[in-house]
């Protein structure tokens, strides 16, 4: 009659069955991870890309800082050592434009290690010996820098026929006479820096505010970018360096840590990937994360068997029957996990989860049904640690399913553990009127002693008799003294798996009044038991009656 709600199921689950599909790796959370694997795999040699690129700039930076630096270096220590040279010739006591003056001058130019012309100034600043012929035409450009030197003056001088700049350094004896001497851009530059077209390197020395001489290269260096410059200024003189650098070849120069960085930065890319890509598949192949995070995500859901009341017709409650419906649609059925949920503990949090689902499903119709019942299925583990009877106090004392109402099934086919500890854990959810059925009963280890010494107050025949109703002497013997064991033992009797209308017919005549099985209906989901309880229960609506029959 019921049956014509939804499909029947394939078949009656084995618990210990375990199934691929059900354990197996989810996809989506797995495809997800593979996406991340790919972009890092991808992004991780870009990103080497880009650390080569800013550890080439802030290093070329660095390096035209020290390069200043060192111009700024070298320039004190040649203006030193010319500013000497000059005051030893002007401590002379002859006049040094005198006869073999041009041989005394070019003897200290030979000596000196920095002048590279010595010119001597008469009182108008104009030139009236030197040790070459050309510099009698050099011209100075700006004017005459001041240093922290009384005697010292620094200019920048263009010398014929070249027209090149030197720093031209003056030592003003006293009004009548000035010595001076020039020194070459090149004496200031790193060797290296010469060959500009390797290194793209060039310099800037300013004497004064606008006075410049620059080395070979600096102009095309200088115009390949703004941040690729260094400028370092003189503590004891007016001199200010600034140093450029071509930053495309500079990169050129460097091109091996490009290299370096891609290569190291992807394969550390594809390591974190390969990583990922394990974790994934660790993840995906470790059934009990897959159903933990299945659980997190509502994926475990309450299907509810009716039972039925094979005297009246009438429904007297249900038997929660767990599923897990995935992402896809597909419906997991609980002999493909509960055995994997049983060993690793997850029962737990999974027969928790249930029956807080149907205390919230149910809860409204079977407020005003007092005596439906609903049955949960527990397994041999609930029985040994008493939190389980905290746990059913704690979802049921709140919710609108009565304790009365809530009837907890231990299976016969495993064996339990502690007898004593179950039989107290049964005892006390039995005080707070919670009612206990023995499930598979004729299946399993229990035989005679579950029913004698646990106290149960139901007692579920197993399908396997059920079936043989009739048709099998020794199942029908077997069945017939259970009902009468349960009878003596003042237990109700619930028949499983009732498939046929004999069936129904066989129970009826032997007494038993409660039965569920395909021929009623099979599991249903929450919204078509309770459209179906609704229908065919009717509501009590005088709360006094209601309270009476939970309290019991
Ligand atoms: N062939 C046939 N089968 C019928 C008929 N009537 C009911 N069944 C099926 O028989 C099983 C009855 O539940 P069970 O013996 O407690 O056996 C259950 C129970 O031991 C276990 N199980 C289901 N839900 C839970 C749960 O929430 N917690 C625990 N610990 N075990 C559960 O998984 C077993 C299988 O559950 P299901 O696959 O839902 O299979 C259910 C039900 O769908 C029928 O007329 N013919």
């Amino acid at each position: 009659m019921l049956n014509c709600l939804v499909d029947l199921p394939a078949g009656r689950g084995s618990r210990r069955q375990r199934s691929g599909a059900a354990l197996g790796a989810d996809f989506g959370a797995r495809g997800l991870n593979l996406l991340a694997a790919a972009v890092i795999a991808v992004l991780a040699p870009v990103t080497g890309y880009v650390g080569a690129e800013t550890y080439l700039h802030y290093g070329l930076q660095q390096h035209l800082a020290a390069t200043a630096e060192l111009v700024v270096q070298r320039i004190d220590g040649s203006i030193d050592r010319a500013s000497a040279n000059l005051r030893t010739l002007a401590a002379s006591p002859d006049d040094v434009c005198g006869p073999q003056a041009r041989d005394r001058l070019r003897l200290l130019v030979f000596n000196s290690p920095v002048l590279k012309e010595v010119a001597v100034f008469g009182p108008d600043d104009r030139i009236r010996c030197s040790n070459n012929v050309d510099i009698m035409q050099m011209q100075t450009i700006g004017t005459m820098q001041p240093t922290s030197q009384q005697d010292i003056f620094l200019s920048i001088a263009v010398v014929p026929p070249t027209d090149r700049r030197v720093l031209r350094v003056i030592m003003r004896r006293d009004r009548q006479q000035a010595f001076g001497g020039l020194i070459p851009v090149e004496l200031f530059v790193p060797s290296t820096m010469i060959r500009t077209g390797e290194t793209g390197l060039g310099v800037q020395i300013e004497a004064g505010e606008s006075v410049r001489m620059i080395s070979e290269g600096f102009e095309g260096a200088e115009n390949s970018g703004k941040d690729t410059r260094g400028a370092a200024t003189s503590r004891r003189y007016p001199v200010r360096v600034l140093v450029a650098a071509s930053g495309q070849v500079w990169r050129q120069a460097h091109s091996h840590v490009y290299l370096i960085a891609i290569a190291i930065a992807g394969a550390f890319g594809l390591l974190i990937a390969w990583l990922i890509v394990l974790n994934a598949r660790r993840r995906g192949d470790d059934p009990i994360a897959g159903m933990q995070r299945a659980l997190d995500r509502g994926e475990f859901i309450p299907y509810y068997q009716p039972i039925v009341d094979i005297d009246t017709g009438r429904i007297c409650g249900c038997e929660v029957l767990v599923r897990w419906r995935k992402a896809d649609g597909q419906m997991i059925p609980p002999g493909s996990f509960i055995g994997e949920a049983e060993r690793s503990g997850f029962i737990f949090p999974l027969t928790l989860s249930l029956m807080r689902q149907a205390a919230a499903e149910l809860g409204p119709s079977y407020a005003t049904r007092p005596s439906l019942k609903c049955g949960f299925n527990l397994c041999a583990a609930h029985f040994q640690d008493d939190k389980i009877v905290d746990d059913v106090q704690e979802i049921f004392q709140r919710s609108q399913m009565h304790l009365s109402q809530v009837l907890l099934e231990v299976t016969e086919r495993d064996a339990l553990p502690d007898m004593d500890t179950a039989r107290n854990i049964i005892a006390s959810l039995q005080a707070m009127g919670v009612r206990v059925a023995l499930d598979d009963v004729g299946t399993g280890h229990g035989g005679m002693s579950y029913l004698l010494k646990l106290g149960v107050d139901v007692m579920k025949i197993d399908k396997l008799f059920i079936d043989a109703l009739g048709a099998e002497r020794q199942s029908t013997a077997i069945v017939d003294s259970l009902i009468d064991l349960a009878a003596h033992l003042n237990m109700d009797v619930v028949a499983e798996g009732v498939e046929t209308f004999a069936q129904v017919e066989a129970l009826r005549r032997r007494g038993v009044r409660q039965a569920q099985g395909y021929v009623f209906s099979p599991p249903l989901p929450g919204s078509s038991f309770v459209q179906l309880v609704e229908a065919m229960e009717p509501a009590v609506t005088d709360s006094q009656p209601v309270k009476k029959a939970l309290r019991g």
